[in-house]
């Protein structure tokens, strides 16, 4: 087992740089398969998600060239294998996006049904309902999902998604993009990774619009060419180091992001009372005195994003007063609430809500992390608390987070890393 010590107390001061987007990437890599060519991909972070979906893509006939540390080459001109492997398959979420690849390049896709952070149910039938919709036959059968079409080709169709749904709204893109005619996504995800996908898809040929909208209008090609493509930087790694400044104090200067991307979680954290300050493709995040309490409600972008409200329960459990945060997105995001407890905080779940009452410490404790964002939320109550916290299972945060011990003890945490020797195959874990 690896674990991360972390003697609290320290604050931040230093520069931390944010690499690219964890749920970008897992979708751009998979995007590549509808591609007769080389993509060269930069900027893809270090993290083992992304080495499972370029281990599923090699498995598939891809041809994978490392250039450097975070650009790789990926060719999938030659390809004949549209069945994907169960064991890596059910270890990530976003391997449902071999799906739509694969359906949109050769008509026919055999992939074992997803894994990924257990939030309660994650169904995928908007997915299936914008296949269907375009001329797919889709089962599921023995944990893998059967889609075909009849003559080799999806139909664009329209599409109306009943929820917000990011993966939908990437899968429905990805099948769209070589389908026969046009293809509209209503109601569609504005994530910025949605943006990125288009992005990436048109720099390969697609001929996407909307995307950023709530429409998304997708108009078939029939060939599509290599070329080179950079990933945005994660706005849920930026936050995280926002947070992790936020309950240590002190001051970092996060570099490589996207400010716009950034403004629904910063204008929290100014609420709050920390100094959050502005650069082209930087944030400088100061925090000297004591925090406010919030309220929190997530929601799609450009909503407050989910996948940072267990980092922020954190730093509310260090405020002054009780919070209160609304999960709108999924039915079971508070997993990590027991363990919290165990370093002292004062947190009372009532289905999708959570009240936090600030008591303004936390005390180091052996903890275990359960996902990924909520191990990063460790992570952070850790570097707040006083005394040593022991967080377990951390192979959810590396899902995520290229090098977070590096990046943090750059600026002055104190974490350790201790790999046991009875450390088996952790990937195996995941899910
Ligand atoms: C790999 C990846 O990008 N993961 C992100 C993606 O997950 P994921 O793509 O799985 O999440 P969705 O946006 O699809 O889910 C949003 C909501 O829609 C519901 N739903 C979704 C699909 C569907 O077919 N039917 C349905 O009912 C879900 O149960 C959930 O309540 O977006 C989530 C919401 O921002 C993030 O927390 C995840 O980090
Ligand atoms: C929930 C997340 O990831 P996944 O959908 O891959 O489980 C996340 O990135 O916070």
């Amino acid at each position: 087992m690896t674990k991360y010590i972390i003697r609290g107390g320290n604050p931040l001061h230093g520069e931390v740089s944010v690499s690219g987007a964890k749920n970008a990437a897992v979708a751009i890599i998979p995007a590549a398969l509808l591609v007769e060519g080389v993509c060269r991909i930069e900027n893809i972070p270090q993290i083992s998600d992304v080495t499972l979906i370029l281990n599923i893509l090699q498995e598939l006939g891809a041809d994978i060239r490392v250039v450097n540390r975070n650009t790789m080459d990926v060719d999938c001109s030659r390809i004949r294998n549209s069945r994907a492997p169960y064991e890596l398959m059910r270890k990530i979420r976003a391997s449902y996006y071999l799906i739509g690849s694969l359906l949109g390049r050769f008509g026919s896709a055999e992939v074992a049904m997803p894994g990924g952070c257990d939030f309660g149910v994650r169904p995928i039938d908007q997915h299936i309902k914008g296949f269907v919709a375009m001329g797919a036959s889709v089962e599921v059968r023995n944990g893998f999902i059967h889609a075909r079409t009849e003559n080799g080709r999806l139909i664009g169709a329209h599409t109306y998604l009943d929820v917000v749904s990011v993966g939908a709204t990437i899968n429905i893109m990805l099948a769209a993009t070589r389908a026969r005619g046009m293809t509209i996504i209503e109601n569609a995800a504005k994530e910025p990774h949605v943006v990125d996908v288009a992005n990436f898809l048109n720099s390969m040929g697609a001929d996407i619009m909307g995307a950023g909208t709530d429409v998304i209008k997708i108009r078939g090609v029939e060939t599509m060419r290599g070329g080179t493509y950079s990933i945005i930087p994660d706005q849920i790694e930026a936050g995280t180091y926002i947070a992790a400044a936020a309950a240590a104090g002190g001051e970092l200067l996060i570099r490589n992001i996207i400010p716009k991307h950034l403004e629904c979680i910063t204008a929290k954290f100014q609420e709050m009372g920390v100094e959050v300050e502005e650069q082209d493709d930087a944030l400088r995040v100061c925090r000297s005195g004591p925090l406010q309490r919030v309220n929190i409600k997530t929601m799609p972008y450009p909503g407050f994003p989910t996948d940072m409200q267990p980092q922020m329960a954190a730093v509310l459990c260090l405020a002054d007063g009780t919070s209160v945060i609304t999960e709108g997105v999924w039915d079971n995001r508070y997993r990590y609430v027991d363990e919290f407890k165990r370093m002292g905080a004062r947190i009372q779940v009532d289905g999708k809500v959570a009240v936090v009452e600030g008591t303004g410490k936390l005390t180091g404790a052996p903890i275990q992390a359960c996902d990924l964002r909520a191990g990063a939320a460790m992570v952070i109550a850790g570097l707040a608390a006083q005394g040593v916290t022991e967080i377990d299972h951390v192979y959810h945060i590396e899902r995520g987070y290229e090098d977070i011990v590096g990046k943090l003890t750059g600026c002055g945490a104190d974490i350790r890393v201790v790999v046991t020797p009875d450390d088996e195959d952790k990937q195996a874990q995941v899910g």
